[in-house]
């Protein structure tokens, strides 16, 4: 797959390690920066990052901020567009067979890089279970998106 990755200062140091496990796995990355630990803003570099999910230049997208949340407000601002906040394994094996969410966020201050490797590791290798239940869950998220749509 073809992997937008963007980050913060605060996200910048897993960022890099996510960036090795990622071309490690043979996925090809399109890193938005920022690309040091010198003060900056979020939206800066997840936005752009987000576009390039909404518009198909690349399939999914992992961001990383201090705690992850920050990521995940201005990804799920963006049609179609739905990102997750994982900080661990089962929520990440939950966010893809569930939710079908392209976008993880991982907080770079909330966990150790081990585990939030497993936990990248984890949701890039889940697939979509597509049952009926969780497609019918996820289609409703994708009409309220619809329905407040204004531009992409
Ligand atoms: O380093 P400062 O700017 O204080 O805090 C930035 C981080 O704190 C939270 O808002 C976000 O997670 C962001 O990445």
């Amino acid at each position: 797959m073809k992997i937008a990755l963007a980050n913060d200062h605060a996200g910048f140091a897993l960022k890099e390690e996510i960036k090795q496990l990622v071309e490690e796995e043979g996925h090809e990355v399109v890193d938005f920066g920022t690309h040091d630990e010198e003060s900056c803003d979020l939206p800066d570099f997840i936005y752009p990052a987000s576009l390039a999910v909404a518009k198909g230049e690349v399939e999914r997208g992992i961001f990383v901020d201090g705690v992850g949340y920050g990521s995940a407000m201005i990804a799920n601002k963006i049609y179609g567009l739905n990102a997750a906040v994982c900080q661990d394994p089962f929520c990440a094996e939950l966010a893809r067979s569930h939710s079908n969410t392209n976008v993880l966020c991982i907080g770079g201050k909330i966990i150790g890089s081990a585990i939030a490797l497993k936990t990248v590791d984890v949701w890039l290798n889940t697939a979509f279970h597509e049952e009926e239940k969780y497609k019918r869950r996820v289609e409703k998220v994708n009409r309220i998106a619809e329905k407040h749509l204004k531009e992409i």
